[in-house]
């Protein structure tokens, strides 16, 4: 689906990813994890389009991101950036219909199955109540949905999400992550998602890229890497995993000796 071939990402003088050689198949769905600034957002507007690498290329289904004309590029990826800021007094529907523009080549206007989409994102969200609302009046996590309703809307087999978790509830994280996992599960969708709760984390996602923060990286299945002894070097912290019945659930070990 989307992979990276020997892609060098820098910030000043600082290598974020050096190397990197990863496969993203259809109906995986990762985490990237690793410690503030260690480049997460980076490589994912790099994997977006939307950040040229240093070194290397970016590719999806086997055609580098530079020769995908950005209309069509637009249907196959989605993208949710970490935060957003609403400029305009756009109503929450007609935000949401905006990502239904990649399938209008040859026409300004959305059609009856654009807001039956649309519609359907926002009441999977648990926001269609507040289809009329102006965006800049909602709550950061009323927000958040929102945006997550319009990527949704888009409706593309690759969805790219910025700490998707961000300003949601308990209820919210738990029900808006499960809902990714269960569009890879389910309906074959890819996506690759940036979040610090590593239990969450674990538990919606099949594989796992740890970023170091200095190029180092390892990917994996979350078998494989997330383990107690590799987080705790890759975030910087001792870490302890405690098996719950099926679930692992992932403790920042507070012993300072
Ligand atoms: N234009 C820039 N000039 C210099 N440094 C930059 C620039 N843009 C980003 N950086 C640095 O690059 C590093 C990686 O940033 P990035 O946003 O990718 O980190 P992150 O892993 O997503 O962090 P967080 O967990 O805090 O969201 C950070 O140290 C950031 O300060």
């Amino acid at each position: 689906m989307i992979s990276t071939h020997k892609l060098y990402l820098s910030a000043g003088q600082r290598q974020l990813v050096s190397d990197l050689e990863w496969q993203v198949r259809q109906g995986e769905c990762w985490s990237v994890i690793g410690r503030n600034g260690a480049g997460k957002s980076t490589l994912l507007r790099a994997l977006a389009g939307l950040r040229a690498p240093d070194a290397g290329h970016v590719a999806l289904d086997n055609r580098p991101l530079s020769e995908w004309p950005l209309a069509e590029l637009a249907r196959q990826r989605a993208f949710l950036a970490q935060s957003r800021s609403d400029a305009f007094a756009y109503s929450v529907i007609e935000t949401v219909l905006s990502a239904r523009h990649p399938y209008h080549d040859n026409r300004y206007w959305e059609d009856s199955d654009d807001h039956a989409i649309a519609i359907k994102s926002l009441e999977a969200m648990e926001v269609a109540d507040l289809a009329a609302r102006d965006v800049r009046t909602l709550s950061g996590g009323e927000r958040q949905r929102v945006a997550i309703a319009a990527m949704l809307a888009q409706d593309t087999p690759l969805l790219l999400l910025d700490e998707p978790a961000n300003a949601l509830d308990l209820a919210h994280q738990v029900s808006v992550m499960g809902i990714v996992a269960r569009l890879c599960r389910e309906q074959g969708k890819t996506a690759v998602m940036i979040g610090h709760d590593l239990t969450l984390a674990h538990s919606v996602s099949s594989h796992a890229l740890l970023l170091k923060g200095d190029g180092r990286w390892l990917a994996g299945t979350t078998a494989d890497v997330m383990r107690a002894d590799i987080l705790s070097e890759y975030l910087g912290h001792p870490i302890e995993v405690i098996k719950h019945g099926k679930r692992s659930i992932f403790i920042p070990n507070e012993d300072t000796q």
